[in-house]
């Protein structure tokens, strides 16, 4: 192995505007993998693309060095390109984690034992995902000890991706603030080299603090948004009433991190009033819709929503506005969006209780969970 390569699964917004950046800058090659044709076809037969960055620092870059693979119809030639790579990497949401993870475990699988460990980083929004990951991928392998041949870490990431312009092609526009720590224990002595991210020993402060006040925070101005008939994110957080939601859920959720990772409350609230900031960017156009996409993930257990709130009230310390805020999130109803279709169906098909149980995981004796039910019941009637 000479030169660096990464393999990244997803070219979307975060994997063009933020992984692909990031490591392109740390001298990787990297080689993109998805599914959308259109999308690797255009990557392919482009040589580079460029990201803008907007607020304060605002860069502009040129990302190039890289290849394009779709990973749906050239499955032996990502495989082959892992099994040689540094580092896979992915931002392909959560719920595709279990689709990507065949194609690394066969590359770890082909991998000379003469190479040293492949590092697997998921960069996906939801605790540990690279554990999901590598359960998939442990699941994936012939024998399970192969697994020694790579080290997998979580990662927490963090910088706002709209959806882009139809007309701007491969170029994308990001905001300029942006933090990727990576937890560096698995890696011991050895951790990647890519000087934006930050490595740390303990990962789980880093990303409930991102989770529970950037996602929670945007989501609840999304769903807000959303029920008021507001389309855009920054006039969503330009409406008192809907920034007033978000001040109330950010303040439960900074109860809790106070309360379990010993956060200076200061702090907190410094992280708070920037990400409002951060939020109301008029130059980055994003939509109510992109934010609040996929409401059945965003409502489950370990999510922005009920991950908090279910803390809190097994501290017997309130959730009302996250709670309340859940119950307006059932509003959401996006066409486009087949999470969003789904939910307006369970909705209308389930009791109470069952959509409770079923959509956020939460089990009847849990001290949440008639609250949850009384906003789900207040919703249907
Ligand atoms: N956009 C943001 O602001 C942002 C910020 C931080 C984290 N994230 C996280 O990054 C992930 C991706 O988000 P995004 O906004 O870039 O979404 P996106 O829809 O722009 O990109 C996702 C990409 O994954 C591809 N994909 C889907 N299935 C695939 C498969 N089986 N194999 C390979 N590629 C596949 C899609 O074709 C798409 O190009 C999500 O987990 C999201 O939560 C997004
Ligand atoms: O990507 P999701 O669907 O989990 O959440 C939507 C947005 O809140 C999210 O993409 C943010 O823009 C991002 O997490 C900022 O770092």
């Amino acid at each position: 192995m000479s030169a660096l390569k990464a393999v990244h699964f997803g070219a979307g917004n975060i994997g063009r505007g933020f992984v692909g950046l990031i490591l392109h800058k740390a001298g990787y090659e990297v080689v993109f993998a998805d599914v959308n044709a259109e999308l690797i076809d255009s990557l392919a037969s482009t040589p580079s693309y460029v990201v803008t960055e907007v607020g304060d620092g605002a860069s502009v870059w040129t990302v190039d060095n890289y290849r394009a693979l779709n990973s749906a119809t050239h499955e032996a030639d990502v495989v082959a390109e892992i099994a040689t790579a540094n580092i896979v990497t992915t931002a392909v949401g959560p719920n595709i984690l279990r689709f990507v993870a065949p194609l690394i475990a066969a590359a770890i699988a082909q991998r000379s034992a003469d190479l040293p460990p492949l590092a697997v980083m998921a960069c996906e929004n939801a605790i540990n995902a690279t554990d999901l990951l590598k359960a998939e991928v442990v699941k994936a392998l012939p024998d399970a000890a192969l697994a020694e041949g790579a080290v997998f870490a979580n990662t927490a990431v963090d910088r706002i991706v709209p959806g882009q312009d139809p007309d701007a092609g491969l170029d994308v526009t990001v905001e300029s603030f942006f933090e990727w720590a990576i937890e560096s224990t698995p890696f011991g002595a050895a951790t990647p080299v890519i000087p934006d991210a930050h490595f740390v020993d303990d990962l789980a402060p880093y990303i409930e603090r991102k989770l529970f006040t950037v996602n929670t925070g945007h989501a609840t101005a999304a769903y807000h948004g959303f029920a008021a008939g507001v389309s855009s994110m920054s006039e969503a957080f330009s409406t008192p009433a809907i920034a007033a939601e978000v001040r109330a859920v950010l303040a439960e959720t900074k109860a809790l991190l106070v309360a379990k990772h010993d956060f200076d409350p200061e702090v907190q609230q410094a992280y708070i009033d920037k990400n409002m900031v951060r939020f109301a960017n008029p130059e980055l156009s994003d939509t109510v819709d992109r934010v609040g996409r996929q409401p059945l993930r965003k409502l489950g257990r370990n999510e922005r929503f009920v991950g908090p709130a279910a803390e809190l009230a097994e501290r017997g310390m309130p959730s009302d506005a996250l709670v309340r805020t859940m119950g307006v999130a059932l509003a959401f109803d996006v066409p486009e969006d087949p999470q969003s279709v789904e939910l307006q169906q369970l909705l209308t098909s389930l009791p109470a209780e069952s959509f409770v149980a079923q959509v956020s995981g939460l089990e009847e004796g849990h001290p949440l969970f008639a609250d949850v039910v009384a906003v789900v019941r207040a919703h249907q009637s």
